[in-house]
């Protein structure tokens, strides 16, 4: 059991490093305490309902607001409803409100419509990749819209100045995710276009100062400043003052070594000794959530004292809609619901019944270094910012208690204030994909330019809207490395064409498959090699994070299960075989279960590929099996992966592989079919660093069928790593 103890304090406990605040809890609420309180009096009780009219005010006269206001005061679901309540979305505007994350638009959308007392969908609505709870269809009664960042860049494909919105309302900025910075960049320009638009940037804990600096532009609008619709370019910082509830923040005295387990003993003791309250439990991800589930079950079959009660939930983004679902439906009385989290419940989200918070101090984070070339999703250290989002999870309607898996010193001395914008530690190919197709009047990029960049003279580059791809101004500075590296990979994958547009109809596809572009080109060749069907398979599958159930002491029998579906073209031809034995099976939880196969992971697969069908059919891609033809299958791979391509070293004895973009060393990864196979030519999805750099989803290929999927990449830049 971790061992905790809490900050001593003469007064009430407040959040961590807190200088003071409003308690809202009031103990005298209800004879309970917490007892029903009308949703009327409980939006009054938020902070932000005393800031009403100086936000209103300063969105009158202000282009940009940024509001900085602790987790729990009532930006997200308060401000967006000032706004209409003040007209904003009258004659037929349109409020937006983005988030980071789905299940954030979904729940928050759902909130603030019962607050109105609307019907989700109709006067509040919200978008999310391949869901649309809008009326658009109807009347076109949505007059305030959630919506995650990168639905809205996809739509400044079809009306670049975001017409239709009044005020644009970019929530939980601090966690700079590349859709949030893009989206803020091509914002500022949208700005300049429409003096009449109005932004507010929203945050508990954003850097205001260096957000205003970057908003503040000093160059002249159309009009001037004070007349009718033109309001004061330089930012207003407001700073909402107080919280939701008291939340007492508990710390282990000594580092924990392992936090899993040491987040199953504090779910247990907080079952034992707390009184009844559901419990948030934030790990990494899949594995470590799946493992913590486990253990969980286990502890209640040998101690069915202790831990009956307890209803175990896992949350993360692979899990079915259905499934993600369950965590907001009320449990059986008396029972003690656990939810364990990725970080998708981090922000925005009310899980109603949450009192208490066990913060495992990790989360799964991208990292790209553009000079091996090589971006890895590693368990790393979160931001105190994250760390004071997961504990305002335990304070949302009544006081809690959150415990942190690390000491006070740690999070004093050690941890960052802030995170790294994702921008500055990502592969960049998603990212300037969706700045150019988000771009004014579409984006011309020439490749002279690109050759210019290589030679440091950027200036040539040369795009409307975005005048020069490495001189845009981010809030972040991507580095200059990564991005020629993404332009490269662009280029040989068809999105930039002979002309160097952008605005190339491949170029176009591509950006409208809402995936990333190579998963995208892998789609739009399967078309033309008469394999859709399979390829979207694939697509799906690629798009979770494993279709495996990994239980620690099993890995014989998960190897000995895996076997059964191994192809010998490797891992993408093995999930074909899956799916089949999955359908073939009755979508059966037996039939999963008894192949170690993830049930839920399965049903979010099948679901994500009825989206995927969808939206082929509408791009014009014609859905065809290619039956047995696993040739065409894995040309169609190799067309949108072939930057990922490697080579079996020369009397290599221990599987060493080399990158042919930057003769890295790779391994093909214990879990991969071709495991020990060893091909002389692969190529990989993803690469995980633990000793070595492993690559995740391994196919085998044939040489000359990079030259074919990419002649521009290998015979302009890797002349001689081909054999001809
Ligand atoms: N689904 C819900 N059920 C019950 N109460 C809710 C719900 N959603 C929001 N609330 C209440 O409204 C409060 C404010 O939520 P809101 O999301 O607007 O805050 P916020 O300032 O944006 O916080 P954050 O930065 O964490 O998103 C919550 O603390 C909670 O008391």
């Amino acid at each position: 059991m971790a061992q905790f103890w809490k900050p001593g304090t003469e007064r009430p406990p407040l959040l961590d490093d807190d200088e003071g605040g409003i308690l809202l809890y009031s103990a005298s609420s209800s004879s309970s305490g917490y007892g029903y309180v009308s949703i009327e009096k409980q939006r009054q009780r938020l902070p932000v309902f005393k800031y009403r009219m100086a936000i209103l005010y300063l969105v009158e006269t202000h282009a940009t607001t940024i509001v900085v206001g602790e987790t729990g005061s009532g930006k997200t679901t308060q401000i967006p409803q000032f706004l209409k309540e003040a007209g904003w979305a009258d004659g037929g505007r349109v409020i937006a409100c983005t988030q980071p994350r789905r299940l954030a638009v979904q729940a928050v959308a759902s909130r603030v419509s019962e607050e109105m007392g609307v019907k989700l969908g109709e006067e509040v609505g919200y978008t999310i990749r391949f869901e649309d709870l809008t009326d658009r269809v109807t009347q076109d009664s949505t007059r305030i819209k959630f919506l995650t960042d990168g639905v809205l860049l996809r739509e400044m494909m079809e009306d670049p100045l975001l017409t239709k919105y009044s005020v644009i309302m970019v929530d939980e900025a601090h966690e700079r995710s590349i859709s949030t910075d893009v989206l803020l960049g091509l914002l500022k320009k949208i700005q300049r276009r429409r003096p009449e638009l109005r932004l507010i940037i929203s945050s508990a804990t954003i850097e205001a100062k260096s957000m205003a600096a970057f908003f503040h532009t000093s160059k002249k609008r159309r009009g001037l400043e004070g007349e009718d619709c033109v309001p004061k370019t330089e930012p207003a910082i407001l700073s909402v003052e107080g919280r939701g509830f008291n939340v007492q923040i508990f710390y282990v005295e000594e580092p924990v070594s392992d936090y899993i387990q040491a987040a199953v003993s504090t779910v247990m003791s907080i079952h034992d000794q707390e009184p009844m309250g559901d419990i948030l439990v934030f790990l990494t991800g899949q594995d470590d959530i799946d493992a913590a589930v486990r253990l969980l079950t286990e502890e209640a079959q040998n101690n069915r004292k202790s831990s009956s009660g307890l209803v175990v939930l896992p949350l993360y983004s692979g899990l079915s809609r259905a499934d993600q679902d369950l965590v907001f439906s009320p449990i059986p009385r008396g029972k003690r619901k656990v939810v364990i989290s990725t970080n998708i419940a981090e922000t925005s989200l009310t899980l109603e019944g949450v009192s208490y918070v066990v913060d495992s101090g990790f989360s799964k984070q991208r990292f790209y270094n553009p000079i091996s070339d090589i971006e890895n999703l590693v368990v790393a250290p979160i931001s105190k910012a994250s760390a004071r989002q997961r504990a305002g999870r335990a304070g949302r309607v009544r006081p809690g208690k959150c415990y942190r898996l690390y000491s006070e010193e740690y999070f004093v001395k050690e941890m960052s204030a802030e995170g790294i914008p994702e921008m500055q530690r990502s592969n960049l190919v998603s990212c300037v994909i969706q700045g150019c197709s988000g771009a004014l009047e579409g984006c011309l990029l020439n490749m002279e330019g690109i050759l210019d960049i290589r030679v440091g003279r950027r200036d040539k580059l040369k795009a409307l809207g975005i005048d020069n791809i490495l001189g845009f101004d981010w809030p972040a500075s991507p580095s200059p490395e990564a991005m020629i590296r993404a332009l490269e990979v662009l280029y040989s994958l068809g999105v930039l064409d002979d002309d160097a547009k952008l605005t190339s109809p491949a170029g176009f596809q591509v950006a409208e498959i809402p995936l990333e572009p190579m998963v995208s080109k892998m789609i739009l060749a399967s078309n033309q090699l008469g394999c859709s069907e399979e390829i979207i398979t694939i697509a799906a599958i690629l798009s979770i994070q494993s279709i495996w159930i990994s239980v620690r002491g099993q890995q014989k029998d998960l190897d000995e299960a895996k076997l059964r579906f191994a192809a010998a073209e490797g891992d993408h031809v093995s999930f074909l075989n899956v799916y089949k034995g999955f359908l073939r099976s009755g979508k059966s939880p037996k039939w999963c279960n008894k192949n170690f196969v993830n049930y839920q992971a399965m049903r979010k697969v099948v679901e994500i590929r009825e989206q995927l069908k969808r939206i082929a059919q509408r791009i014009g891609i014609v859905l065809k099996s290619c039956e047995s033809d696993m040739q065409v299958v894995r040309k169609a791979v190799t067309a949108g992966f072939f930057a990922n391509a490697c080579n079996l070293e020369a009397f290599s004895h221990n599987g060493m592989y080399k990158t042919i973009r930057s003769s890295q060393e790779v391994y093909i990864h214990p879990s991969s079919v071709l495991f020990r196979v060893n091909p002389k030519w692969v190529i990989y999805n993803s690469l995980v660093s633990t000793d070595r750099q492993y690559m995740r989803n391994v196919i085998s290929i044939n040489p000359s069928w990079l030259i074919e999927a990419a002649p521009h990449f290998y015979q302009h830049h890797h002349p001689n790593s081909i054999p001809h």
